[in-house]
């Protein structure tokens, strides 16, 4: 199986495997999940007001993994035996340690993660984050800081079931993502984002 490969984005690492996990275990996984995980709609503050997500989300790791964004404090859940397995083949694939992982799911089309960069202070100056996808295919946007890198063009990447994307190095720095709204009919998808927090909560 092809290994993780860079993607041509400038002063970024980000690295792509289209086929980690085989089909049938992406799919048997995807159904484990969707059933068995306690998914939980938060509401952020948006502009002064709470307004709820537009997906589900769940926080799983290491007891003293907690993680704090938008205004919102998430303490982890404790990991279960399908979560710790996906955690051992993220972290041989990639090379590196995870001790949590943030679930996301995208109900339909009209769920969405709008523009952001992982930069939380608690994921250590270089953040390494390491996504794997399963259900419907959606599509990533790249795009650049331009302050930092005027002549960069933004990037679409399109992330089916089994695959992993690993960004690290300056990325979050450097680089915005999103994963945009679709008019298209698509069925629900499944993220999971592998992170290292650092305990300074
Ligand atoms: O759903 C995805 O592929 C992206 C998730 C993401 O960017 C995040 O959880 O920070
Ligand atoms: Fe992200």
């Amino acid at each position: 199986m092809a290994a993780l490969t860079l993607l041509p984005l400038a002063q970024a690492e980000v690295y792509f495997q289209p086929a980690f996990l085989p089909i049938p275990e992406a799919t048997a996984l995807f159904s484990e999940l969707t059933a068995t995980v306690a998914w939980r709609q938060d509401s952020i503050q948006l502009f002064g007001k709470q307004v709820p997500q537009p997906r589900l989300t769940a926080w799983y790791g290491d007891e003293h993994a907690a993680y704090s964004y938008s205004g919102l404090y998430l303490r982890p859940q404790p990991w279960t035996e399908p979560l710790q397995r996906l955690r051992r083949q993220v972290a041989e694939a990639t090379g590196q340690p995870f001790n949590s992982v943030l679930l996301n799911l995208y109900r339909t089309g009209q769920d969405s993660m709008g523009w952001h960069a992982d930069d939380e202070p608690e994921l250590g100056p270089n953040p390494v984050i390491a996504s794997v996808s399963l259900g419907a295919t959606r599509r990533m946007r790249f795009r650049p800081r331009l302050s930092l890198l005027p002549d960069a063009a933004p990037f679409g990447l399109d992330l089916p079931a089994g695959s992993l994307l690993l960004m690290q190095g300056a990325t979050q720095h450097t680089w915005q993502h999103a994963i945009p709204k679709t008019a298209r009919a698509v069925g629900p998808r499944l993220n999971l984002t592998f992170r290292s927090v650092q305990g300074r909560l």
